[in-house]
This record gives structure tokens, sequence and C-alpha cells, in this order.
């Protein structure tokens, strides 16, 4: 799916008005009914509501979404701060409807003039500010943001938390409001898919209002999610002819004395994610708690002790660095297979951590080669950034220079592309945040490229089947309980829900 900036989604709405022939208030009505629509499904009508409108299409939205419960049999209440000289026609609209309807619900507050304490049950809608915030929130405002904040009830933001700017992530210290839900129009605002604005947020839900597939498709971007539907038109079903030579030779290298688990676990979900042949390259000491862990997959001996050469089987995909540890040997070893490498490859943990310490590498990574760096491994490889949305531009510019695939992981792995492009994935959860996920997600990205996916498609189906793989294990054993050698075993329903097998 794709992300728009602010701009772009006021183009949109503009777009969808003209196309449709109907006005901005029919929209806004529809936006408002879309809220109302989630709020009957989540509260009853005795919830007591209280919606805080500023005066642009946002506070416009409110003051509809105000008159349409009170219309439900909701104890509705509108409070509208003045906090500009006017309201935008269509809040100006809403104001006159509502005022019709029940003058005696509304009430304006001036600059200065806050919320006397609320009733702990009443239920407080955000409807101050949308995607029109065009500075941060400063004065009144802010202040007024802040009380709403110590306030215990919950808060429902309508299309964005109020202060909290679209395509960009707010200063530390900023005035934003802090609600447990937000309920947003369509798209994704890029602020949400990064934690530190989680805490501004919660949990988002995406409300359909029709807006123009025409514009939605025409509009570039360089910035998207990975959901169900993007991941399965990703997938390639397996040849029902196919034999074990159709699909792909991985070769995982790594482990080290106390780290041969890692490995095990990029094997395990390499043959859990469709690989033909898979083989093990690891010290000779990991040799029999490799072979009896993973019975299916081949060993070769990299060395005695720690990784000493990396050669490739013929034809096979490599996914190097789980457990391998920086010992000078294998750095040595790293880069002689990089000098004379020019097939898929994936760089993972140790592997990065060599490079980082000898930069001079990125510029012989072959085209196209998959890097999986966590946020610390990412600082070490290209430095540091103010936030984490400027650490995925980092990442942009740094993919487009190396020309290589960056999966910048964390709660929203970014995938970075050669393009520039960025895709955000949407599966995964905090259980996952336990020693050895990252190593299986290399397992699977090894097997995808060994079965012909192109780097760009294995990085984005593989990152969205490992959080799905996640997301199952959680729904079936919680999240404290999930371990990372639960994920592999859980692939194969990630596979079939794919094929709409689930
Ligand atoms: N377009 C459509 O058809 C649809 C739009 N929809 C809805 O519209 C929302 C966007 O509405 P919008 O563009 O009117 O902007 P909005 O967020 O209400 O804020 C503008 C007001 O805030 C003010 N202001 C800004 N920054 C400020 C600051 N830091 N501190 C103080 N004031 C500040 C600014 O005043 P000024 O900059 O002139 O001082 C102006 O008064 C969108 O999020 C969605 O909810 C839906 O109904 C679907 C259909
Ligand atoms: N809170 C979270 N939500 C979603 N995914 C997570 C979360 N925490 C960790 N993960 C995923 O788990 C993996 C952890 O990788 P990494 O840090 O390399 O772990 P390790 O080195 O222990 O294998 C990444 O793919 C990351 O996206
Ligand atoms: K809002």
């Amino acid at each position: 799916m794709k992300i728009f900036t602010a701009r772009q989604i006021r183009e949109c709405d503009a777009f969808t008005i003209q196309e449709e022939g109907i006005t901005s208030a029919d929209l806004m009505e529809r936006a408002a009914n879309a809220c109302a629509s989630w709020l009957q499904q989540h509260y009853s009508n005795h919830t007591p509501v209280l919606v805080v409108c500023g005066m642009g299409n946002n506070g416009g939205d409110g003051l509809a979404l105000t008159r349409i419960l009170l219309q439900q049999g909701y104890p509705a209440r509108a409070v509208v701060l003045r906090h500009a000289a006017q309201f935008s026609p269509d809040a100006a609209h809403n104001l006159t409807l509502l005022h019709q309807l029940m003058p005696e619900n509304i009430r304006i507050l001036e600059p200065g003039q806050y919320l006397s304490t609320l009733s702990e049950d009443i239920l407080v809608i955000d409807a101050l500010f949308g995607t029109g915030l065009n500075r941060p929130l400063e004065d009144w405002p802010a202040s007024f943001v802040q009380e709403l904040n110590a306030l215990s009830n919950t808060v429902i933001a309508i299309d964005t938390p109020s202060g909290l700017p679209a395509d960009s992530l707010p200063e530390p210290e900023a005035a934003v409001i802090r609600a447990q839900y937000t309920l947003s129009f369509q798209f994704y605002k890029r602020s949400f898919l990064h934690p530190e604005a989680a805490v501004h947020t919660g949990a988002v839900h995406l409300l359909d209002i029709g807006l123009s597939t025409q514009y939605i498709t025409a509009t570039h971007t360089q910035y998207y999610t990975t959901g169900a539907a993007t991941a399965a038109a990703l997938y390639k079903p397996r040849n029902p002819f196919g034999h074990k030579g159709s699909f792909g030779k991985v070769q995982l290298v790594g482990g080290s004395y106390g780290k041969m688990g890692a490995i095990a676990l990029s094997t395990r979900a390499a043959l859990r994610s469709g690989a033909g042949l898979v083989f093990t390259a690891a010290p000779e000491t990991g040799n029999t708690i490799l072979q009896v862990l993973n019975p299916e997959a081949m060993f070769i001996a990299a060395g005695k002790e720690v990784v000493e050469k990396i050669k490739a089987e013929d034809k096979a995909v490599l996914g190097i660095g789980p457990g391998m540890g920086q010992a000078p040997e294998t750095g040595a070893a790293l880069l002689r297979y990089i000098r004379s490498a020019n097939g898929s490859l994936v760089l993972d943990a140790d592997a990065l951590n060599l490079v980082a310490a000898e930069k001079d590498m990125l510029h012989l990574l072959p085209a196209h080669t998959i890097i999986t760096p966590h946020p610390r491994e990412f600082e070490r490889l290209f430095g540091k950034a103010p936030d984490s949305m400027l650490q995925v531009e980092l990442a942009r510019a740094n993919a487009m220079k190396y020309n290589i695939c960056i999966v910048l992981k964390g709660h929203h792995t970014a995938v970075v592309l050669p393009t520039g492009a960025c895709w955000y994935n949407t599966t995964g959860n905090a259980g996952m945040a336990t020693g050895g996920s990252g190593d299986v997600l290399t397992g699977i990205l090894t097997a995808l490229l060994a079965q012909g996916y192109t780097p760009a498609d294995a990085a984005r189906l593989g990152v969205y089947l490992h959080g799905l793989a996640g997301d199952l294990a959680a729904a079936a054993s919680g999240q404290e309980a999930l371990i990372a050698g639960d994920l592999p075993d859980w692939l194969g329903a990630a596979f079939r829900s794919l094929s709409g097998d689930l």
C-alpha cells in the first residue's frame, strides 16, 4: 500500500471530490461516518463522549462526528478551541448543523481556557489538528494538549494525534496528543510507522473513505507498506513438477564456539522456507550438534574453531554471518569471498560488524546484496541519525549509493531497495524481540533468493513471512513465551496464508 505525504493526501481528497462530483462537506461526512461506525462497534451508545475540536477540517470531522453520535443516542458534547481567526468553511458548516441539533452541547473555549477535570468514564475524541498541522504546537494549544495528556481518560485521535506531523517526527519534548487509538483515513501517515510516534498513535486503524483509486494508482511515492495483499502478489506457488534441484541451494555460513545455535536457527528457517538443498558451513566443532539439530541439512567444515574459509557450493546462494564471530581469520575469509562473489548474497550479524570494521568492503558487495542490520549494526555501518525516520533516509541514501538492499530491522522493518524505495513491514510483534529472531530471518531470505525470487521481492516477502510467523506463534503461545526456534515452525502456516489457505 502506498504511503502519501500530507500534501498528497490533500490532493487525493481534492481529486476525489472532483472525480465524484461531490462537495468537500460530503467527503467530511463520509469521514465522520466512518469514525462513528468504528465507535459503534467498540463502544455502546451509553458511553459519554467529549469531542475536542479545532477550527480546521479536522475540527470539522469532530463536529460532524458529534452530530452523528448524538443522532445515534450517544451522550456526546463538543468543545471547540478558538485557536485561529476563522473556521474552515466545512468546519463552520458542521458547527452550524450541530448548533441546529443541540446548541447546549457545544462549548467554545477562548485562548487560555482549559477543560475542568473530566470524569474518567468520558471517552475523549481528539479532533484538534490533523494533516493541516504546519508547525509545532505552541502556547495555549500546546498546553491544552499537555493538559489532556495528563488525564487518565481514553483518547481516540481522528486522522492523526494532534501535534504529530505526518511526514517527519516531532522533537522529543513537542506537545503531541497521546491516544490509545488513532482512526486514520485510508492511508498510514509515514510517522505512524516509527517507534517515536507509537506512544502518540496507540493502535492505528485505517478507515476506508473511498478516496480516488485513479489518484492512488497514478501518484508516485517512494514509501509503501507491505501487507497481506502485497505479499500474496509476490508469492510464487511451487511448480508441481519441481524437484529438489528446482528450488535452489542455500548455504548458510556462520557459527562459532558458544554460538552454533544462531546458524542452526538460520538453517532451520531455510529448510522451512522451501529451499531444495540446504548446507551449513560452520567450524568443525559444530558438526555434531548441527547435524543433530537439522539432519535435513548438509554440513561443510569452514574451519576448525572459527570460520576460516568461505567457498560457495556450485550455484549456492550464501547467507553469511549468524553467530560467526569476528576473528581476524573470519574477516579475511569474508573479504576474499566478497571480492570474488557475483551472485545473490545475504549478510547479517557478525558479517555486518566485519564489514563495518572494513568499510571498503561495501564497495565490493555484489549488486543487490541484501544486508539485514538492526539499528545498532546499521549505525556501525553508516553512522548515527537524529531519529528513526532520518535513519531510514540514511538507509535510502546508502542503498542507492552501494546498489544494495538494506533490511533495517525493527517493529516495522524497513526494506530499502537500491532504487530508494522503502517498504515498511506490517507483521511482527514484540514477542520476536528475543535472541535468534534475526538469524531466522537470514535463513528465510537466503532460501527465497535460492528459489529465484529477486532480491527486492525476497526481502519484502521474507520480512513479511517472518513477522507473520511471529504473529501466529504469539497467538498460539503468547509473546513472552515466544522463542526464535518457534518461528520456523510457523512458517508453514504463514506461507499457506499467502494462497488464501488459512
Ligand atoms: N480535505 C478533505 O476534504 C478532507 C479532510 N479531512 C480532515 O481534514 C484534516 C485536514 O484539515 P485541514 O487541512 O483543514 O487542517 P487541520 O489539521 O484541521 O488544521 C488546520 C488548522 O490548524 C491551524 N494550525 C495548523 N498548525 C497549527 C499549529 N501548530 N498551531 C496552531 N494552529 C495550527 C491552521 O491555522 P493557521 O495555520 O492558519 O494558523 C488551521 O486553522 C484531515 O486531517 C482530516 O481530519 C477529512 O474530513 C476527509 C476529507
Ligand atoms: N517489537 C518488535 N516487533 C516486531 N518485530 C520485532 C520486534 N522486535 C524484534 N523484532 C524482529 O526480530 C528480529 C530481531 O533481529 P536481531 O535484532 O538481529 O536479533 P538476533 O541478532 O538476536 O537474531 C528482527 O527481524 C526484528 O524485526
Ligand atoms: K486529531
